[in-house]
């Protein structure tokens, strides 16, 4: 598989915190790499950072060999890296389909702030039903955003995302906040994107990391203290110790 996002030597400093301290990881083409790591470890940090609205004190992000480390987030959407957020970035007044529409027009370069009127522009809509499929909502589109369940917004959120056009997508906590039956449908649907997309995935719901993930970097303190496939991390002993603090399982 070849490398297709690269983070070398990442640093971010928050005062005398060391939020981000010389991280490396790789993103090869086609997996799911999830970052997983105790409260506080930098994950989200770090998402930011690959997604342009943090710009590290030190290090360098190349994306298909090409330095991205200071282009910002517009830039990065278009170049192929696609984010859905923790915290919801929808409409909720607007349909489930016109947030999708809306999506699809940012991804043709163009600003929400700009926006034509999406109800009458037909061409986003046909992309915008596809990326509704794609995630298994597309019996929702003409229901207002705000009338979804929570499981079916994150759907939303992550066709919002698929809509354009990433090569990378970056999840940040797809699962908070989600019932065990939910979970469980993204799950699903996580394993049908992979391979399609490259895949960075920040989870606390381990029974999903563990079923997904191609391989798994592990951070501590702001750095990457393993890598590896899911057996691998599971044998480590640092990794137990960096969550359980006294190594007793
Ligand atoms: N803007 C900021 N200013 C100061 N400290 C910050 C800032 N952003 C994050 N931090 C601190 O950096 C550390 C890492 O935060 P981050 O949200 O990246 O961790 P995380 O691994 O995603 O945690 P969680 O699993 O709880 O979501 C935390 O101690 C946090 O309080």
């Amino acid at each position: 598989m070849a490398e297709i996002l690269n983070a070398s030597g990442l640093a971010k400093h928050y005062g005398a915190l060391r939020v981000t301290d010389g991280l490396c990881m790789t993103l090869e083409r086609g997996e799911l790499h999830a970052v997983i790591g105790p409260n506080g470890a930098g994950k989200t940090t770090l998402i930011n950072q690959l997604a342009g609205e943090i710009a590290p004190d030190d290090g360098t992000i190349r994306l298909k060999g090409r330095d991205i480390t200071r282009a910002p987030v517009y830039r990065r959407a278009l170049a192929g890296v696609g984010r859905s957020y923790q915290i919801t970035s929808v409409f909720r007044e607007f349909s489930v389909l016109e947030n999708v529409m809306l999506a699809v027009q940012a991804g043709q370069g163009h600003s929400f702030r700009f926006w034509r009127p999406v109800r009458r522009d037909a061409g986003l809509a046909g992309p915008a039903r596809s990326a509704l499929g794609r995630v298994g909502l597309a019996y929702a589109a003409g229901r207002a955003a705000g009338a979804l369940a929570h499981g079916e917004m994150r759907q939303l959120e992550i066709a919002m995302a698929l809509a354009m056009r990433p090569e990378v997508l970056l999840l940040d906590e797809p699962m908070a906040g989600m019932s065990r039956q939910e979970s469980a449908g993204l799950v699903d649907l996580l394993r049908e994107l992979k391979r399609a997309y490259s895949i960075v995935l920040v989870e606390h719901d381990m029974d999903a990391v563990f079923a997904l993930a191609d391989r798994i970097s592990v951070l501590s303190y702001g750095r990457v203290i393993a890598c590896g496939t899911p057996e691998e991390i599971r044998g480590n002993d640092e990794v137990r110790a960096a969550y359980l603090g006294d190594g007793n399982d």
